[in-house]
């Protein structure tokens, strides 16, 4: 994408207060809480069903908030709740949704100038604008051409350039890469990070997908069930899990009752278990090495799997059960006896899912 500066303005914070949803009698979204600084990239991360689009459509106005279920402010203005609601036109969004949402019959240009028409923006300012907004997508000169006779990614460009071109406080994605390969996945992922950093516009970002969830946003609020079971940057989510049930949803390694881990390695250094309701040890890939030199835990390699560049390599260490996945540039063959290398020190014990 173009090294542009920004089309849009700056964002605004985005506070959210007990905010509760049903779909008749199902409550899907319970006491959801968080505040955005303006400029912040807020991800929504959980898996199927845990109310993410749900909890998109209140920020957009797409769906009404019942009374009494909470609060949605843009910066000082209250959008929703307490009796008042912003339809979605009045509180200065953009939105990129999965399917682009183009419309077909509209070339590029009329699509991007579609938005700004509906806000009034007089025909002749209207050109100006969209030009600019395709040349932060790298979609320069493209206003004639069709939508159908683009690529997917570059569909998904001109969805882009169309929420960003009424200049937007605040950005709301609803898994806007799942129709690409991984490849373009990527770089659009990088791309639409790097523009939102430049345009320093509020987003909110819904997706299932853990890599672009960390690669997109300075916050990332893992859900489940209905609520926001931890919001942190993304390095506090990989090193200090809030329980196991987040550790499990982003893969960060080999989970142990507390009654399998073996005795032998408390005298090894891993720190005692600390109160009654941590219940689980939580193993990192990362603490997990290739011992050389003697020294190390006996173990054995069970089978290997590569990928990404790496071997991911089932192991037993001596006296627990299997499930260790051990990252390696080696190849090991089945059966063929090993050392692991501990760093206690990344070993951590988590308290359940609540
Ligand atoms: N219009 C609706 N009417 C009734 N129930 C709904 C409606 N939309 C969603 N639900 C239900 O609300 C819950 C949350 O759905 P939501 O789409 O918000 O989840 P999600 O986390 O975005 O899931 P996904 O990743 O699959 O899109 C689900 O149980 C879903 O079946």
């Amino acid at each position: 994408m173009a090294e542009h500066s920004s089309p849009a303005a700056a964002g605004t914070a985005v506070t959210v207060s007990a905010l509760r949803h049903r779909y008749a009698d199902q409550l899907v979204l319970d006491g959801i809480d968080f505040h955005l600084e303006a400029g912040q990239v807020l991800a929504l991360l959980g898996p199927s069903g845990c109310g993410k689009t749900t909890l998109l459509k209140l920020l957009a106005g797409l769906l009404p908030l019942a009374a009494g279920h909470g609060s949605i402010d843009f910066g000082a203005r209250r959008v929703a709740g307490d009796g008042r609601f912003l339809p979605p036109e009045a509180r200065g969004l953009g939105m990129v949704f999965q399917d682009y949402a183009l419309w077909p019959h509209m070339t590029v240009g009329g699509n991007v100038a579609f938005a700004l028409e509906m806000r009034g923006l007089p025909r002749k300012q209207c050109a100006p604008r969209v030009a600019e907004a395709l040349a932060v997508v790298g979609l320069q000169g493209y206003e004639q051409r069709n939508p159908s006779s683009l690529s997917g990614g570059q569909q998904q460009r001109v969805a882009l350039a169309r929420a960003i071109a009424a200049r937007p406080q605040v950005l709301l994605f609803d898994e806007p890469l799942s129709n690409l390969d991984r490849d373009l996945r990527d770089s659009l992922c990088h791309d639409i990070g790097a523009l939102l950093r430049a345009m320093g516009t509020t987003a909110v970002y819904v997706t299932h997908d853990q890599e672009e969830a960390f690669a997109l946003a300075d916050r990332v609020a893992v859900m489940r069930g209905g609520r926001i079971r931890q919001l942190a940057a993304p390095a506090e989510l990989l090193g200090e899990p809030a329980d196991s049930g987040i550790a499990e949803f982003l893969q960060l390694g080999t989970l142990l009752p507390g009654d399998a881990v073996p005795h032998a390695w408390h005298g090894r250094g891993l720190a005692p278990r600390c109160d009654q309701t941590a219940q689980r040890l939580l193993i990192p890939q990362s603490a997990l090495t290739l011992h050389a030199g003697g020294g190390g835990l006996p173990g054995e390699v069970l089978g290997q799997r590569y990928r990404n560049g790496r071997y991911h390599t089932a192991v037993r260490a001596a006296g627990a059960p299997a499930g260790l996945t051990l990252l390696t540039d080696q190849p090991l063959r089945p059966g063929q006896a090993i050392e692991l290398g501990f760093d206690w020190q990344r070993l951590r014990w988590l308290p359940h899912a609540a």
